[in-house]
């Protein structure tokens, strides 16, 4: 087994879709497994029609059943396996080009061709890859049409028109659904991305722009409606008395079961978040004072009362802040002063309390 080793990962087949670019390569995989078969069928009734000699069989069947996998493999092994199928899809695009020559230009099977070659070429890399194709399928096309004796049968037999029907029908539906799926894709990376974006990882609340957003447009709702909103600064009592006594590691542990604790107290449009350092916020929207007193106090117990397994004897309370949206809050920051103000008296009377600015 040992040289096993020297070969890259993705050399299992289970392991091929462990990358974007290899798993870019898998989907063009099939899809040209399919696309090559469907293709072969409008071209092997011309053949039959013309009475092809043997080798330009072999030729179609090496088309068909080798060459997708020579690309599926030297695509897996190429160190920018992305790169290396752009370059196989222009080789497509150069057989589509010589198979057109060979069934004389038939119109029917030669305008389904060149619309699959187009559409797919299109679908993995735009316009720049059909720039790409295109020279690559004339030179083909042109060789190959000038060798077999400049064939030009434009008229399509019945059986031929047949044999597109798959082709256009089939490989059509798969390029939408393969196009269909990855938009569903990009549009789950970005819901996740956004969600990281406004995320605080260490306590898994929002994060303080987040929080500024949805507390600035609270004030703007107080404004325009009236609708109260009152706002909680929780600060943690000593904790750098807790990361030198427990360790740094003991203090994140605080940092992420105080996030417990705000996201178990938050309800319906209440948003809990990491306002920086060992200071949180939440948002109590709508909520008049008697609400927020009656939250305030939850959190300040709920936090008192965590019990940590690592160190048992080890005890977190936090000083809370608290004030309502008011007339006289022009912006935000009125807002957070006036809460701040409320949070630097809890901190001055003791620490472990709530005050209401
Ligand atoms: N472990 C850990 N420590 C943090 C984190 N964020 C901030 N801190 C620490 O929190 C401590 C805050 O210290 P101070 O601002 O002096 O406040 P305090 O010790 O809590 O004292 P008071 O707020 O006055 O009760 C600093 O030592 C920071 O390093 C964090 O995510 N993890």
């Amino acid at each position: 087994m040992g040289p096993l080793k020297h070969v890259p990962y993705y050399d299992n087949i289970a392991d091929r879709s462990r990358t974007p670019a290899l798993r870019f390569v898998s989907r063009i995989h099939r899809m040209r497994m399919l696309g090559t078969a469907l293709c072969a069928l409008p071209i092997a009734s011309v053949l039959l029609e013309r009475d092809a000699p043997g080798w330009v069989w072999t030729a179609l069947l090496f088309n068909v059943l080798v060459w997708p996998q020579i690309a599926w493999l030297l695509a897996g092994r190429a160190r920018d396996p992305a790169a290396l199928e752009y370059r196989n899809l222009v080789l497509d695009a150069a057989a589509g080009g010589a198979w057109i020559a060979a069934i004389g230009v038939g119109l029917i099977p030669t305008a389904v061709l060149l619309s699959v070659l187009a559409a797919d070429r299109f679908a993995a890399g735009g316009w720049r890859l059909v720039a790409r194709a295109l020279p690559a399928l004339l030179a083909a096309f042109a060789v190959t049409w000038v060798l077999a004796g400049r064939p030009f049968e434009p008229e399509t037999s019945t059986r031929t028109m047949v044999a597109c029907l798959p082709l256009i029908l089939g490989y059509q539906l798969a390029l939408s659904a393969v196009t269909w799926r990855l938009g569903r894709t990009i549009a789950r990376h970005n819901r996740e991305l956004e969600r990281i974006t406004r995320t605080d990882s260490a306590s898994n609340l929002p994060n303080r722009r987040h929080f500024d957003a949805r507390a600035a447009h609270a004030v703007k709702l107080f404004k325009r409606s009236g609708r109260q909103a009152a706002l909680l600064l929780i600060d943690i009592d000593n904790f750098k008395a807790t990361n030198d006594r427990y360790g740094h590691g003991m203090g994140d542990i605080v940092v992420r079961r105080v996030g417990e604790v705000l996201r178990g107290v938050a309800a319906g449009d209440d948003v809990p978040a990491r306002f920086g350092g060992d200071e949180f916020a939440l948002l109590l929207a709508p909520a008049d004072r008697e609400r927020a007193l009656v939250v305030a106090e939850r959190v300040r117990i709920g936090i008192a009362d965590l019990v940590f397994e690592a160190e048992p004897g080890m005890r977190c309370t936090v000083s809370i802040g608290l004030a309502e949206t008011r007339s006289a809050h022009a912006a935000l920051a009125d807002w957070i002063r006036d809460v701040d103000a409320a949070l630097y008296r809890a901190k001055a009377a003791g620490r472990d309390r709530v005050e209401a600015g």
